[in-house]
């Protein structure tokens, strides 16, 4: 029994050696190649064994300082840094670098700090899952965010414009100034809770005491928290920490409240009660009524994972671009006179964006739309399928054609809904304010980087990185590069005027990301904002308190270090 149980030992033993040996063998081959595949690219020169993580401390300085030293004066077009021994990551910089990766398919990276810090509250939705799980999901919430969903939305975001200017009027009174991030943020998740969810439950107005948002707003802090302890990377040492146990609660506790929803919805649908009183679609319907090829929808969990996903990727991004856009206005008064005048001359003293001279726009709207349905610009399009695909209950045979008739669909008088009243023309006149939100994204870079992991080698500056390299992909560096943009500080929403930018390489402007996993959200982000600015300033007069320092501060998102302050005071 003594014998037999030693042998065990001594095997385990070995075993566990064994493991430990290959494991550093596989290691030090990986490191000396990943080193020999790196020393191609510049870079602050890192300790052994931390990297450069102890070089970092404010990361927003970090990135400039080597946006200086090598994008602007080395002209390199991506740079390299290590966060300890086994994390190297590759910057990339330039158009001609960032296309790479944005073009591949490469998935999200999954170690270390970032996406897998969010999948306990996510899931393995839209924004962290990879591969045909991805595809499938893609293609079933893409339709959600079709122009037609999109355009019922302004009345949304006109409704949440009415409670936020409201605030600013209240809270301004005697030149006082207020911080706009908040205010921007609880407007933004506002907007996103009544799009997803027709949920109205006063957002704006109860704030941060409505246990919905506290819960949201505390799981960002938690993350980030995270993030910035690598003690916590652990996933179980984060179950069993203070921080990981608020956090997990808290993810029980948002769960529980679209899943309430979700099962309500699902129910009326089931019962068909719900047209009668909802005319305007949510993203719920449209997640709960999505099938894929094979006639299958998404479970109350997926829906719930890409409700939360929406909360998470849609409200702080977008207040951030909100926040900066203010900042932007109230830094330069020559811009927000021009943005005030084309407002002026397109809206008038409208309350609504889109009410007033509504019977001429409703025509021209009509006008667009009906030559579109009755002349079918591209008539049709073709698809042959790889699989096997069921239609109408029948099943096809892969290498099947099928033709995809926008005409017939445009002419169909079963489907053909009654003409709707848009409100894109509005917005779609203010090319001056356009302009304008593009230089707030690229000066600002909401969404300052992104990160990818490849699985297959992949070619970068004819440097070819193996499976497992990590890569940064920062839209800060490439908005802010001199070899691109001239005088890239400076504010200057004249640089989009539509000649200048259309001669330059589309990856030199990717505050949405680009390629396959860019931004699904980008066209109702934008709405957004356009609706906010135009309604905002066609009210007040925006000042920056002169005393208060504005710098800004990386994070997931990009804030500004301590606020920014800003009076709104009626125009007169
Ligand atoms: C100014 C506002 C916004 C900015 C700057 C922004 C930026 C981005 C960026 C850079 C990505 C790529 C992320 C990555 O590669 O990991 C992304 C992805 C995504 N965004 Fe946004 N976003 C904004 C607003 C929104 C809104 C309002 C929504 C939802 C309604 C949204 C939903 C998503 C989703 C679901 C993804 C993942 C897409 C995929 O991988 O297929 N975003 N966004």
């Amino acid at each position: 029994m003594g014998v037999m149980l030693m042998s065990i030992l001594v095997g385990l033993v070995v075993l566990i050696l064994s493991y430990v040996v290959i494991r550093l063998f596989t290691f030090i081959r990986w490191y000396k190649k990943i080193k020999k595949v790196l020393s191609h690219f510049p870079g602050p020169k890192p300790h052994w064994l931390f990297g450069n993580a102890l070089q970092i401390g404010c990361f927003h300085d970090f990135v400039c300082r080597n946006h200086e030293e090598y994008v602007e004066k080395q002209n390199a077009k991506a740079y390299t840094f290590w966060l300890f021994i086994n994390r190297p990551i590759l910057q990339l910089t330039h158009p001609d670098t960032i296309k790479v990766l944005m073009k591949s398919n490469a998935p999200k990276a999954k170690s270390g700090a970032g996406y897998l810090f969010v999948l306990p509250w996510l899931g393995d939705s839209l924004l962290v899952s990879d591969g045909p799980k991805w595809e499938r999901n893609r293609r079933l919430l893409t339709p959600g965010f079709h122009f037609s969903v999109l355009n019922g939305y302004f009345k949304v975001y006109n409704d949440v414009a009415d409670t936020l200017l409201e605030k600013f009027a209240s809270s301004c009174k005697d030149g006082k100034y207020i911080e706009i991030f908040k205010l921007a943020s609880l407007a933004t998740l506002d907007t996103l809770l009544q799009c997803s969810l027709s949920y109205k439950g006063n957002v704006q107005l109860v704030g941060e005491n409505h246990p919905y948002v506290k819960a949201v707003k505390r799981l960002v802090t938690l993350v980030l928290a995270r993030a910035l302890n690598i003690f916590l990377y652990n996933p179980i040492l984060f179950r069993l920490s203070s921080t990981g146990r608020e956090f997990y609660k808290l993810c029980d506790f948002v769960h529980q409240f679209s899943e309430d929803i979700i099962a309500k919805r699902r129910k009326e649908l089931a019962n068909n009660q719900d047209s009668e009183k909802k005319k305007q679609l949510d993203f719920l319907d449209i997640l709960l009524t999505a099938t894929d090829d094979n006639g299958n929808g998404l479970t109350n969990e997926e829906i719930r994972n890409e409700v939360d996903t929406f909360m998470f990727a849609g409200h702080d991004t977008t207040a951030s671009a909100l926040s900066w856009s203010m900042y932007s206005l109230g830094k330069h008064k020559d811009i927000q006179e021009k943005v005030y005048k084309e407002v002026r001359e397109v809206v008038g003293d409208k309350q609504y964006i889109d009410s007033d001279d509504i019977s001429k726009m409703k025509y021209l709207s009509m006008f667009v739309k009906e030559v579109l349905r009755c002349h079918s610009p591209v008539p049709t399009v073709s698809r042959m399928i790889k699989e096997p695909c069921v239609v109408e209950g029948v099943e096809f045979p892969e290498g099947s054609i099928f033709d995809l008739s926008m005409f017939d669909v445009h002419h169909n008088s079963h489907v053909w809904p009654e003409p709707w009243v848009s409100s894109f023309d509005d917005i779609s006149k203010m090319k001056y304010l356009s302009m304008f939100v593009k230089e707030v994204l690229r000066c600002h870079s909401p969404v300052p980087s992104v990160s990818r992991m490849i699985k297959e080698p992949c070619v970068v500056e004819g440097v070819e990185f193996p499976e497992g390299s990590l890569f940064g992909l920062s839209m800060f560096d490439v908005h802010h590069n001199s070899h691109i943009w001239p005088e890239p500080w400076e504010f200057k929403p004249e640089r989009f005027e539509e000649d200048k930018h259309h001669e330059m390489d589309p990856y030199s402007f990717v505050p949405f990301s680009a390629g396959p996993r860019n931004c699904i959200g980008q066209a109702f982000a934008q709405h957004e904002e356009k609706v906010l600015i135009a309604r905002i300033v066609n009210r007040f007069e925006i000042s920056l308190d002169p005393d208060h320092k504005v710098e800004h501060f990386m994070e997931v998102v990009m804030r500004a270090k301590n606020g920014i302050m800003v009076n709104f005071k009626e125009r007169s």
